[in-house]
């Protein structure tokens, strides 16, 4: 896309912002990304040192106004969006329709199954990679939809073990989607809030690994998690804890001094099997 300056009749003003068009060099082209974040993502993703590393590779970032229509917002060649909801997805499935030259990351069906903790997984489960690098699984899980009262004995009847963690169902990004709790004794599974997922807690070591996926590039980063939960503890701990966010960006542990072996990254070729075969399944970009 060629980004012309302001006084530019034929392509009129851009909505601009986090930029100053009055910087850019009049023929140079661009590719603009209009992008549709909550303020908390914006503060945490579109950072300076971003945008000006983007800015220097020819990459404009533009913000979309929500309370205007889209298709007079623009030009785009990309729209990068993390909102949810009906409303957004109908605007945004009506701006593909009229506008298929743009790349919505990612388009709204795409992503659908990801906003539930049981969908999300499944890819992941119905993979079947060899075990060459490593094994990829997923925690044994089960999924109560409603009635706390009938969780104690749908766990044991699924025979999983404890302690469990549990997630809520829908993961839209919301607060409340991220309140974790782990619950030490099948007399208090009673106290958690359905929709959710109960999954067995898994010993990790108390580090986890994020995976960051562009294209062909992958980006591993350690975080410290929760520790480990040893047989001593589960017979002396009873009750449901709720834990905040563990492993957020603050939780860092890619320079942390750790055992190595836990802190031993996954192997390489398992990453990019894994990731190939995840964008294949998902049909994300
Ligand atoms: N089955 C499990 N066994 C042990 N620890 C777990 C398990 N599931 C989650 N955790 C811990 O809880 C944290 C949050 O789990 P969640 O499933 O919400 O991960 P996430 O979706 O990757 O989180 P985020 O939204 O922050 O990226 C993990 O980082 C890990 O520390
Ligand atoms: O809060 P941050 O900006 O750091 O980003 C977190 C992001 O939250 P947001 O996109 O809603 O803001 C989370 O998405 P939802 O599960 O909530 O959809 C999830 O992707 C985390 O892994 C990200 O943490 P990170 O991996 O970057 O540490």
């Amino acid at each position: 896309m060629r980004l012309k300056d302001d006084n530019d009749e034929e392509e009129g003003p851009k909505t601009m912002s986090h930029c100053s068009i009055g910087h850019l060099q009049p023929e140079k082209s661009f590719v603009i990304v209009g992008y549709a974040l909550t303020s908390k993502k914006v503060e945490s993703f579109l950072k300076p040192k971003l945008e000006g590393l983007a800015r220097n590779k020819g990459i404009l970032f533009v913000a979309i106004d929500q309370n205007r229509p889209l298709s007079d917002q623009g030009p785009f060649d990309i729209v990068l969006h993390k909102l949810t909801g009906k409303e957004w997805r109908q605007i945004l499935e009506e701006y593909r329709r009229t506008h298929p030259e743009v790349t919505v990351l990612d388009p709204p069906d795409a992503i659908q199954h990801l906003h539930n903790r049981q969908s999300m997984l499944q890819c992941v489960a119905d993979m079947n990679l060899s075990d060459t690098y490593g094994k990829v699984g997923v925690p044994r899980q089960l999924v109560i939809k409603r009635d706390s009262s009938s969780i104690p004995d749908a766990v044991t009847k699924a025979g999983l073990i404890l302690p469990l963690v549990a997630k809520p169902l829908v993961a839209d990004g919301s607060a409340k989607s991220h309140e974790l709790s782990l619950a030490y004794d099948e007399y208090s599974l009673q106290k958690l809030e359905p929709p959710l997922v109960l999954q067995e807690f898994v010993n990790h070591g108390g580090v986890l690994f994020k995976v960051y996926i562009v294209g062909e590039a992958i980006k591993v980063v350690r975080r410290f998690s929760l520790p480990d939960v040893t047989k001593r503890e589960l017979s002396k701990n009873a009750g449901v804890f709720r834990f905040p966010r563990v492993s957020c960006a603050a939780a860092s542990a890619d320079d942390a001094d750790l055992d190595p072996s836990v802190a031993e990254l996954p192997p390489r070729p398992l990453l990019e099997r894994l990731a190939k075969e995840l964008r294949r399944r998902l049909v994300v970009f």
